[in-house]
């Protein structure tokens, strides 16, 4: 907010107001002496002895800059400033002048962007040269000398030429030069480009003759546009009407050609001019000193942006209509500056903001102060803050806006401090009450991730990287705060079960009975001390609730990115009103900032009560006609900082590899829950047949094919699921094995559905095709899956550009599996490798898991092998130890080392035809889990992500 200015201060803005007027009418004097009215332009403002810069000081060093062209002593400056209008021949062309030009009529003229010169004093005085942004040592004396012409060889050129020749003159500050470009989007005028201008000779000239002079020539840069100066472009009476209209997060001018207003607009460090339109625009900083510049124009009335109240919090002196009509002369030099700080670092912030001579000398007075040159802007230690703040407030032309009010509560330790002291480190928690398999298992990283969490009491966004043991920490925390529970752990329904393996797994002081995993929406959600809920049952089942649970854990946090959808309204009931949050995903968003504001109310809801807020300051928040627009990104190094201060942890694989073993195996139990009576009953069928007495030994062998097909078919849905729950936490490549025709059909038609590029190879593709597909997924970044035949894919081929492999169907052969994750985990793969086996229970997987398990327990013992899979899991908690059961394993075991039993099982897997028992392959997935959202939302991935996360 800027105060209201003091009388002091208005007298101050008339005195230079009043000065401005006598060096014009200086200037102007000077000229029609040394070129006689109606001439052609003779005479430079550099050229003139009796020109506006003649009393500037010849050592420029002393003082600073372009102000001192307001600021120096004019024996004129007693003119009345009232009778300025009327006298000055800015506004008045003579009657020859007017005979000769043919100004195009204000209508036909697009808006006030024509490119015109600007006469040379507002050239030099309304640009701000970016001495705000120069650093202490740069000579002002250079700028000035460019400033001014002097001894310049090309001031005097310009002079002799006729500076409207050329009719395709870019506009001075257009945005051509990229330099200037980048500048403007920092809101700054880049130096070179304003001095390059500076010293252009023809703009003087240009300017001066087209202002007052009224030479005969062409209307520069607007192509079709060819009206001969001297027409009286604004007819002395009348009032040139003007509207400022938002485009996206900056705001156009339209209105009719004005000099004088193009001299304001040209003295805006975020001037950009779009050729295309012939427009200029600006950034909403600089809408007040736009509209308070304008209102200083005799013939300018500028209609203010609608919405943008906000931002002309200053009052004008002229009152603050905004369609007011003011009296004064433009002083593009009173404009008013406006910026905001911006976080920087954990112990720095920046002042983002133009030119203002009293700002450059109260930003010297700060003890911290660095110069940037590469931003051009001034940073301070975040300990100076609030004394500059303070001071900075007392600036009448300065409305520097404070960081959120959120940054400076979460960084109140730096703010305090009184000098720079190392980060304090984060406390070792004291987990002596948490299982000591559990903690004793946690990696450096992982225990630093616990500590982290404990220091934010038990609420935070964990947002590691794939495959970095989130599960882990975050039972490990959840643990910690044992007293508290019940514990809710809401997941995605692919992986309900693997959450109650984990918790097997890692808290063994945790009876198997107090754990709740919720399968139907009749189920009770309290039932457990652990209670793991799918995000779509949760909101079906939410209502029934009257407890609230005071530990929750969201795992795939980025499920909840839409605050409309049902499953993040239901969540959120849940995490109002828990006491500690913990919040699980490796990709919090995967295409706008947008998606972490629901995140970060969970986690913290006192930082951003009101969206709003959140996506002005980091959603690049646009005002389009039909609402906001909050799909963009602003301040995203801020927001980086301050999410890491408070809320969110996040490692990527690259910052821990060496913590990491090459392949992390992990074994996912999918929901047998959704298959359907029908292939369960036809599963235990199959199962009955092979223990069934006196049956000969074909007919086992036949049972047991079966049994493996129909494996095949009731996992179809679940395997979908996950894939498709992959996809949509941002996976980006990663391949499925998978060996039933049926099986590698039902997940290919799945990915075509979505759109998603995949490869496919399996027995029936050629020697080529294989070397071809196999390249197209190598160096394609859109080919996100490969299907693959465990088979017919596991040797030879080389597809290190995934990192991650899916085994849809376990295979009896624990070394065609090793092949298989050798696809991936080989020459030319950097990062660790996860791997993920889809294991169904109540299916053939029963018996092939442990199976498995015990070959490669065996070849390891032989030394033929450093796996070990039982480490991912408790291979006998899995293996139901029922009789019947065992005599099933024992059959499986026997089978399977016969030989042959491989080839006749690969042969009936392959000629394996569903047909008309299709319709008992489980639950069918309804359409929305088929085609879900639509693709495009669930591959859109935020590609900035991890350059915003990882660590500065
Ligand atoms: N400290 C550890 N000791 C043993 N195994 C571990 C450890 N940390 C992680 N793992 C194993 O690594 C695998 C990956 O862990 P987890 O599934 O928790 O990763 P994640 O970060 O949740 O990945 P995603 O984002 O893909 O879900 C699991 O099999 C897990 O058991």
């Amino acid at each position: 907010m800027s105060l209201p200015l003091t009388e002091e201060q208005r007298k101050k803005i008339e005195e230079n107001r009043q000065k401005a007027l006598a060096r014009r009418a200086e200037k102007l004097a000077g000229q029609h002496q040394n070129t006689g009215s109606g001439s052609s332009i003779a005479a430079t403002s550099s050229q003139s002895k009796q020109g506006p810069f003649q009393n500037l000081p010849q050592d420029p060093s002393k003082s600073g800059s372009h102000g001192i062209i307001f600021k120096q002593q004019n024996p004129l400056s007693s003119t009345n400033g009232d009778q300025r209008p009327q006298n000055s021949p800015s506004f008045q062309l003579s009657t020859s002048e007017q005979a000769k030009g043919t100004w195009k009529k204000e209508e036909e003229v697009p808006t006030a962007c024509l490119s015109h010169r600007l006469p040379s004093q507002m050239t030099v005085a309304g640009i701000s040269p970016p001495l705000a942004h120069s650093p202490p040592e740069v000579p002002s004396q250079q700028l000035l000398g460019y400033a001014l012409g002097q001894d310049h060889p090309q001031a005097s050129h310009g002079t002799k030429s006729t500076p409207f020749a050329n009719t395709t003159h870019e506009p001075l500050a257009g945005a051509k030069n990229p330099q200037e470009t980048a500048a403007s989007l920092s809101g700054q005028p880049p130096r070179d480009a304003v001095l390059e201008e500076m010293a252009r000779p023809s703009a003087s000239g240009q300017n001066v003759a087209d202002v007052h002079c009224g030479t005969e020539r062409m209307t520069p840069g607007t192509e079709g546009i060819h009206q001969k100066l001297g027409t009286p472009h604004q007819p002395a009476a009348s009032s040139q009407q003007g509207t400022c209209i938002r485009i996206g997060d900056r705001f156009q001018v339209k209105i009719g050609y004005n000099a004088e207003l193009i001299a304001v607009f040209k003295s805006l460090p975020s001037r950009r001019y779009d050729p295309a339109t012939k427009m200029w625009n600006f950034s909403m900083t600089d809408y007040n000193a736009l509209m308070e510049a304008a209102q200083r124009l005799p013939r300018v009335t500028l209609q203010s942006l609608e919405g943008a109240e906000g931002h002309m919090e200053s009052p004008s002196p002229s009152g603050s209509s905004s369609m007011a009509q003011t009296c004064l002369p433009a002083a593009p030099s009173l404009a008013f500056v406006k910026g905001q700080c911006m976080l920087i670092s954990r112990a720095r912030f920046e002042a983002d903001i133009g030119y203002s001579e009293d700002l450059i000398a109260l930003f010297k007075q700060m003890e911290s102060r660095k110069y940037d040159v590469k931003t051009r802007k001034w940073n301070f230690l975040l300990e100076e803050y609030n004394k500059l703040m303070e001071k900075a407030r007392h600036l009448p032309q300065v409305q520097l806006d404070p960081l959120p009010k959120t940054v400076t509560l979460a960084f109140a330790a730096q703010l305090e401090k009184t000098s720079l002291h190392p980060v304090t480190d984060v406390p070792e928690a004291d987990l002596s009450g948490v299982d000591s398999k559990l903690v004793s298992s946690l990696l450096p990283f992982q225990r630093a991730g616990v500590n982290f969490a404990i220091a934010k009491k038990g609420r935070l966004l964990l947002a590691d990287d794939m495959g970095l043991g989130k599960t882990i920490q975050a039972i490990c925390i959840a643990a910690y705060y044992r007293k508290e529970w019940p514990l809710l752990v809401v997941v995605p329904s692919s992986v309900r079960f693997t959450w109650e393996q984990a918790f097997r797994q890692w808290l063994p002081s945790l009876s198997p009975d107090c754990i709740n995993v919720v399968v139907t929406g009749k189920d009770s959600l309290t039932a457990g001390l652990v209670n793991i809920v799918s995000f779509d049952l949760l909101s079906k089942i939410e209502k029934q609730l009257k407890t609230s649970f005071k530990v929750v854990i969201i795992d795939e946090s980025h499920f909840l990115k839409n605050i409309k959808t049902a499953r993040c309204r239901a969540a959120l009931t849940f995490l109002k009103v828990a006491k500690r949050v913990i919040l699980l995903s490796g990709t919090p968003a995967m295409s706008r900032p947008a998606e972490l504001y629901t995140q970060i109310l969970a986690v913290k809801p006192t930082f951003f009560p009101q969206f709003h807020a959140f996506g002005l300051r980091y959603c690049g928040a646009k005002r389009l006609p039909w609402g906001w627009d909050y799909s963009g990104s602003s301040n995203l190094g801020e927001l980086k900082l301050l999410l890491e201060e408070a809320v969110m942890l996040r490692r990527l694989k690259c910052d821990v590899l060496s913590q990491l073993p090459a392949k992390q195996r992990k074994m996912v139990v999918v929901a047998p829950g959704q298959m359907s009576a029908r292939s369960r009953a036809a599963l235990d069928a199959v199962a009955k047949e092979m223990t069934t007495k006196n049956k000969t030994k074909l007919q086992q062998k036949e049972a047991l094919i079966l049994f493996f097909n129909r494996t095949a078919e009731a996992k179809i849905p679940c395997v979908i699921e996950y894939i498709l729950d992959l996809l949509e936490s941002g996976r980006e490549k990663f391949l499925v094995f998978a060996h039933h025709k049926v099986v590698l059909d039902a997940v290919t038609e799945a990915l075509e559905r979505k759109r998603v590029q995949h490869i496919r190879i399996d027995g029936s593709t050629s020697s080529a095709d294989r070397e071809d597909r196999c390249q197209r997924f190598q160096l394609s970044k859109g080919h996100t899956v490969a299907v693959l035949s465990i088979t017919a894919a596991n040797m030879g081929l080389t597809l290190s550009s995934a990192d991650l492999v899916v085994f849809a169907e376990l295979f009896w052969n624990p070394g065609v599996l090793m092949q298989a994750e050798d696809r991936v985990h080989r020459i030319g793969q950097s990062n660790s490798v996860g791997i993920h086996y889809l294991v169904a229970r109540g299916t053939a997987d029963d018996y092939l898991w442990p199976l498995i398990q015990e070959k490669i327990k065996v070849l390891g013992e032989a030394g033929l092998s450093e796996t070990n899979f039982s480490e991912m899991t408790e291979a006998r908690d899995y293996f139901y130890k029922d009789p019947k059961q065992q005599e099933i394993y024992d059959f499986f075991q026997k089978s399977f080392e016969e030989d042959g039993s491989d080839m006749e099982l690969l042969a009936a897997a392959e000629s394996f035809d569903p047909g008309s028992s299709s319709q008992d392959t489980g639950d069918p997935l309804d359409e929305s889990t088929l085609m879900g959202s639509p693709q495009k939302k669930r591959f859109e991935f935020f590609d900035n992500w991890d350059s915003f996360t990882s660590p500065l």
